[in-house]
């Protein structure tokens, strides 16, 4: 990477070039000659996730007691095997006399998720960054599933749940009624 946090797709390209090589394939022949540098531009799309402002200053003044922004769709690339793992996370917080524009809490998840990570630090992350912008709690549950785990390895279509309180989100009947509303049928 970059100083400026920015990858250096040139140097990157190379190097996969170098990988097709060393893994038995030319780099030369017509269905691989972009793939390094299509490869390049992947990874800053997909990890740009370092470089990302989750932008969660767009605010509005609301007294509601809790918000949960639910099935909102991830893509991360775990870190042991650089293979994708990806799922819903729901996001839940109990503001303190403002509430985040909802676009802001899909924006912070990909903040989080776009980089390589493992499932329980996106979880937690997430909830951190809530806290860090004054909320009075917050709730964040994440349900992967792990290529890593499916296509390699134990080979098992297991998915991981992980979940993250903060704050009065601590409160167990405040956890379950958060619960009962991501469980609740969608009105529509
Ligand atoms: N807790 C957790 N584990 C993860 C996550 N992503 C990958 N892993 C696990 O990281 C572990 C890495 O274990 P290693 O023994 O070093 O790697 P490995 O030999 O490839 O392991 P196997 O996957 O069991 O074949 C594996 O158990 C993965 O399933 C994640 O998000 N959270």
């Amino acid at each position: 990477m970059k100083d400026n946090g920015k990858l250096n797709k040139k140097k990157i390209s190379k190097l996969l070039r170098q990988l097709l090589i060393e893994l038995g394939e030319n780099p030369d022949r017509e269905g691989l000659m972009g793939t390094p540098d299509r490869m390049a531009n992947m990874y800053e799309e997909i990890l740009g996730g370092y470089t990302m402002d989750a932008e969660l200053d767009v605010t509005f003044s609301d007294e509601t007691d809790v918000i949960v922004a639910r099935d909102i769709q991830f893509y991360s690339m775990c870190e042991h095997h650089m293979l994708p793992f990806f799922g819903k996370v729901h996001v839940a917080y109990v503001p303190a006399g403002k509430v985040f524009g909802v676009s802001k809490l899909v924006r912070l998840v990909e903040k989080y998720s776009r980089r390589l990570q493992i499932q329980e630090r996106l979880t937690k992350e997430v909830a951190d960054e809530l806290v860090r912008m004054g909320v009075k709690g917050a709730m964040v549950i994440a349900e992967g599933d792990h290529l890593c785990m499916k296509m390699r390895g134990v080979r098992n279509n297991s998915s991981m749940l992980t979940i993250a309180y903060r704050g009065v989100m601590e409160q167990k009947d405040l956890r379950e009624h958060v619960l009962a509303m991501i469980r609740a049928p969608k009105a529509f």
